[in-house]
Formats: structure tokens, C-alpha cells, sequence
């Protein structure tokens, strides 16, 4: 089926607008889902390095209770072990400090005064026990001085707090702390003379401490722990938290590799990487390690926090079902636009090209086309009626010029008599239907007398004037069955169809003829007068064919001419 031009134009029309708007409501999406993404990168780097910030205050706070302990006259005291009494008293004293501690800080496992003088000689020390926070029995205290946090601690100068690597408590008698992830804080006690007389220690409950920290985070973020090599201390999923410590393996860039770069980054400066992993159905994960600030850790802490790609993109995805309505509705209303269009456009259209198909010179000119219209439509229009009605117009003028020529090319231009080409034609026609029907016919062959001496003394026009007056008076003469012409000069020929079979009433109509051409006619003031000779031949009786008719006419009106003029004669066969 072939599609009409304003078919065409709607589905242009309806293609570019359905394109349009699938366009604009991709880019729209693909540009709002990139602005989505950039925007939530950056609130997940922004939580993160609000998490890492709280770690570092959080880390500074316990370094504070740990530095109020180290720096009470009451533990250096304690640890001078100048008189059992007030030593009992006072270790009491300061395990009730301990306890007060922590019940207050349920971030804390254990705290104890370390004897450095004695092997690292715990001197008192409390635990959070599965019933309570309990002091330890003396006769369980234990000796501490291979550990790190005991023998790293001693080496640091007043007002220091050393943080151990984040590990798992292997620790024996570590009651609730025991095979958890904790972290050791510790400060050297120093007595008067500044010599470095034992350890405060404070067991940090690691879960516990980020737990809490990350009660306010949003729904939905998977929150990692990481030390400075990139092992997972704490990872949604529990069999990667700490895998070394089981001899197994399982680090940060084996899940997000770009994290390999913050990694490389030289310890004790702040860095930060976002970075996206498994494409849509992956996740955008963001890491800040903070610097160590005035703490002497043993490592450095990466914190990060992940988002499923899906709920990152669940906004976008929101955005892009409210695009695909918007396209849909565009695009209907595009559809309908062009249908509309095309039906405007086509009715005028059809109209035009009805009116130029069913348009023919012969046929009335009807209007019935768009010209009131004030488009270019309505332009064609008027500009396809004018060229109608032109048409028309010249194909009247043609008609009229081609009659006219018809008439002369069959007629006399002078008398309006049938000329000889057409008289001859007449006359075959005659003949053969006379053939047919057995019938008879007779022929008056007309020369006028005298007629050159008119032209000499009137002139050529009143020999034409006298031409044009005779041939009116034959024309009337005969009857309509009869054919008048004339053959040239001041020769006129006349053809009788009926009533040639009597030679009698042929000779009748001669003698009428020739009463005729005499009378004057007037020019001028002039009476102009000639007269007529004729010759009359009869078929079949003078001749069978026109020629054979038409020279023994001739020859008859020849002898009449030549016995005296202004006669008839008949043909002699
Ligand atoms: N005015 C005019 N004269 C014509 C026309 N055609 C022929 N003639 C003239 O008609 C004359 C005819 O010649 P003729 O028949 O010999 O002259 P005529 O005087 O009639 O001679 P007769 O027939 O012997 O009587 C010529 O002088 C032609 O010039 C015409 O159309 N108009």
C-alpha cells in the first residue's frame, strides 16, 4: 500500500515526536541516574568520614580514661607497695574505680594496673563478667610482662597511650572478652622520680564500640573494619572478620580492588576512595582511614561502608518509570498530533486532487477547491482554479479558431459558399448514394455574362460586391435539399437532388436562376446588372462520375454561352 503525502508528513511528524521525546526522557534519566549515583557517593564518603571521626574521638575518650587512671598519684601508689594495709585499702579503692568504669562504658571488657617492677604482675583488675563487672581474686591474677600493650607501654614517656592491633582475645581468664575482637589501650604509670613503675590497661570490646557507633547509620549500609594491611576486623560477614587469626585470608581489595591504592598510601595521613564494584546489581563502597593523631598505635584503622548499587539506583529507578510515562504520554500526544496534521493536511489535499483528475476542457468549470483557505494550500488552490479556468478559456478560443478553420478550409471566403473541394466531396457523396438507391441527380453549371466589364468600370470591390449579392440571391433561389457553391471566377455550380429526374422542372429551376442573376444589384448608388449562362447535366444520363457530370455541364454552359448567353442548355450526351 503506498502511503499518501500527508500519510507521509503524520508519520514524520509522529516519528520525530515519539524520538523526541524517547530522547529527552533518556538523557533526562541517564543524566539524572548519573546525579543520583554522584549524590550518593557522596553522602556514603561523607557517613564514612563521620564513622571514622567518631572511631577517632571514641579512641580518644578511652585514651582519656585511661590517662586519668595513669596519672592518679593513687596508682603509683598502689604500685610502690610501701605498707600492706594501705596497699589492700587502696587496691580496693581502685578496683571499685575500675568497676565504677566500667558499668558506665559497656564498651569495656577489662581494666588492670600492671606491676612492671614484678613481671608484669597484674595488681588489680577487673572484669565484665557473664553475671556482672567483677574484681579479679588475687590468686587469679596473672603476669603480663611478655605482652605488647605491657612492654611497648613502658617505653612511651608520660601522658602516651599505646593501642594495641586489633585482635582476637586469646587471652586466658578474659571473661566476656574472651576470643572477641578487642583492642588494648594503655598508659606507663610513672612515679615521682618519672621511672615507670606499671601499666593501665583498658580491654576494648571492638563490636561493641563500632555497634554503637554505627546505631545512627541509615538502614541498609554494610559497615567494614579494616587494619592498615587491609584484613577485615569487622565485615557483615562474620567468617571474614579476623580471618587471619584463623590462618585463613581475607582482605579488602579481594572484594573492592581499587582499595589496594588507599592501602599503598604512606601510614599516618588521611585517605579516602570511593569506588563501585559488580555493576548494577553490585555495590558503591566508600573507605576514609583517619591519621593517628597523638595516639601510639600500633595500626592503622580503615573504616568503610557499603551500599547495594540497587537501593543507590531505587531513587533512579523511581525517576525512570515517571520518564517512561512521560515518553508514553508524549509520544500518544505526538501520534495524535500528526494523525491530526495528517487528516488537515490530507482533506485539502484530496480535494486538489480530485478537482485536477476529474478536471477535462469539455466539462463545466466547478470550484471545488480549498481557495478560501489563507495557507499555501489555499494558494495551490486559487493558483490550480485559475490555471483551470485558463484553460478553458483557451480551449473555447482553440474550439472557436479550429471552426473557423473548418469553415474556411470548406468554404468560400468571399460568398460563404461551399467551395469547389468541398462541393466535389459533396457531390461523390451525392453520386454514390444515387448509385445505391437507383436515384437521379442533375448539376447547373452557372458562368455570370459580362461580369469583367463590372470589375473594369466598378472596380474589384464591386465586382465582389456583386459576387457576395448573386450568391446570397441563389442560396435563397434553391430549395434545402439543393447545394449551392461556388467553383471559382464567376463560376457557381448548383446540385439538385430531388425532382432531377424531370428535365422539365430542371429547366424550370434554370430559368429561375437565370431570372435571378439578372436583377440589379446595388453598389454604391450603383445598380450593378450582369446575367448568367448555365449548362445542365443529369446523372447517370450526362456522365457517371463527378468529373465526367462536371465537363458536360461545362460543355453545355459553354454552347449556351456561345448561342447568344443568358440560356440554358442541356448537356448533350
Ligand atoms: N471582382 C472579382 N472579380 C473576379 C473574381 N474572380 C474572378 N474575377 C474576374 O472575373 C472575370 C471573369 O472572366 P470572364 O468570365 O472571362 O469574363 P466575362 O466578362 O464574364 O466573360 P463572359 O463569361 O464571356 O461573359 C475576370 O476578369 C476575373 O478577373 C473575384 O473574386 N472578384
Amino acid at each position: 500500500m503506498r502511503l499518501g503525502l500527508a500519510a507521509r508528513f503524520g508519520a514524520v511528524i509522529a516519528l520525530t515526536g515519539v524520538l523526541a521525546a524517547g530522547l529527552t526522557g533518556y538523557y533526562g534519566y541517564s543524566a539524572s541516574r548519573q546525579m543520583l549515583l554522584d549524590a550518593a557517593e557522596e553522602r556514603l564518603l561523607t557517613a564514612t568520614r563521620v564513622l571514622a571521626r567518631q572511631l577517632t574521638l571514641e579512641l580518644g575518650n578511652v585514651a582519656r580514661d585511661v590517662l586519668l587512671f595513669a596519672e592518679h598519684p593513687v596508682a603509683a601508689q598502689l604500685l610502690l607497695r610501701s605498707d600492706p594495709q594501705l596497699q589492700e585499702r587502696t587496691a580496693r579503692n581502685t578496683a571499685i574505680l575500675f568497676e565504677r568504669m566500667l558499668l558506665t562504658h559497656p564498651q569495656y571488657f577489662q581494666m588492670r594496673l600492671i606491676d612492671t617492677d614484678s613481671y608484669g604482675q597484674e595488681v588489680v583488675r577487673v572484669d565484665r563478667q557473664r553475671d556482672g563487672v567483677r574484681r579479679v581474686p588475687e590468686a587469679e591474677l596473672q603476669e603480663k610482662g611478655h605482652t605488647p600493650y605491657v612492654y611497648e607501654t613502658i617505653r612511651l614517656p608520660r601522658g602516651s597511650v599505646y593501642v594495641s592491633r586489633a585482635s582476637i582475645n586469646h587471652e586466658v581468664g578474659a571473661h566476656m572478652g574472651s576470643e572477641k575482637p578487642v583492642l588494648q589501650m594503655a598508659a606507663p604509670v610513672l612515679d615521682a622520680q618519672q621511672q615507670v613503675r606499671g601499666v593501665i590497661v583498658v580491654n576494648v570490646d571492638l563490636e561493641g564500640l563500632f555497634q554503637q557507633l554505627a546505631a545512627d547509620l541509615p538502614a541498609g549500609l554494610q559497615l567494614y573494619l579494616m587494619n592498615g594491611e587491609g584484613d577485615y576486623l569487622i565485615h557483615p560477614d562474620k567468617a571474614k572478620a579476623f580471618a587471619f587469626d584463623r590462618g585463613q585470608q581475607a582482605r579488602v581489595p579481594e572484594d573492592f580492588p581499587a582499595a589496594s591504592a588507599l592501602l599503598a598510601e604512606p601510614p599516618q595521613r588521611k585517605a579516602e576512595l570511593v569506588t563501585h564494584v559488580g555493576g548494577r546489581s553490585g555495590r558503591v563502597a566508600a573507605f576514609v582511614r583517619q591519621p593517628r593523631g597523638d595516639l601510639a598505635i600500633e595500626d592503622d584503622f580503615i573504616v568503610g561502608l557499603a551500599q547495594p548499587m540497587d537501593q543507590v539506583l531505587a531513587e533512579g529507578e523511581r525517576l525512570g518509570r515517571v520518564n517512561v510515562r512521560i515518553v508514553l504520554g508524549f509520544s500518544a500526544l505526538a501520534l495524535l498530533l500528526a494523525v491530526l496534521l495528517a487528516r488537515a493536511l490530507s482533506r485539502p489535499i484530496g480535494q486538489i486532487v480530485r478537482s485536477v483528475r476529474g478536471f477535462s476542457a469539455q466539462a463545466p468549470l466547478v470550484n471545488e477547491l480549498p481557495s478560501t483557505r489563507n495557507d499555501e494550500l489555499g494558494v495551490l488552490a486559487r493558483s490550480v482554479h485559475d490555471m483551470q479556468r485558463q484553460i478553458h478559456q483557451q480551449f473555447e478560443t482553440l474550439q472557436l479558431k479550429q471552426a473557423e478553420m473548418d469553415r474556411l478550409a470548406s468554404h468560400d471566403s468571399l460568398t460563404g459558399l461551399l467551395n469547389r473541394r468541398a462541393f466535389l466531396d459533396r457531390l461523390e457523396h451525392a453520386l454514390a448514394q444515387a448509385r445505391r438507391s437507383q436515384g437521379r441527380l442533375a448539376l447547373l453549371y452557372i458562368d455570370l455574362d459580362h461580369f469583367k466589364p463590372i470589375n473594369d468600370r466598378f472596380g474589384h470591390a464591386a465586382g465582389d460586391a456583386l459576387l457576395q449579392g448573386l450568391a446570397l440571391r441563389l442560396q435563397h433561389l434553391v430549395r434545402e435539399s439543393d447545394t449551392v457553391a461556388r467553383l471559382g471566377g464567376d463560376e457557381f455550380v448548383l446540385l439538385i437532388e430531388q425532382g432531377a429526374a424531370d428535365d422539365g422542372a430542371l429547366h424550370g429551376v434554370a430559368q429561375k436562376v437565370l431570372a435571378a442573376l439578372s436583377e440589379p444589384v446595388p453598389f454604391q448608388g450603383q445598380q450593378l446588372v450582369c446575367g448568367g449562362s448555365i449548362g445542365i447535366a443529369r446523372f447517370p444520363h450526362d456522365g457517371p462520375t463527378a468529373s465526367e457530370l462536371l465537363a458536360a455541364a461545362d460543355q453545355a454552359m459553354y454552347q449556351a454561352k456561345t448561342e447568344g448567353r443568358h440560356q440554358a442548355r442541356f448537356a448533350r450526351s
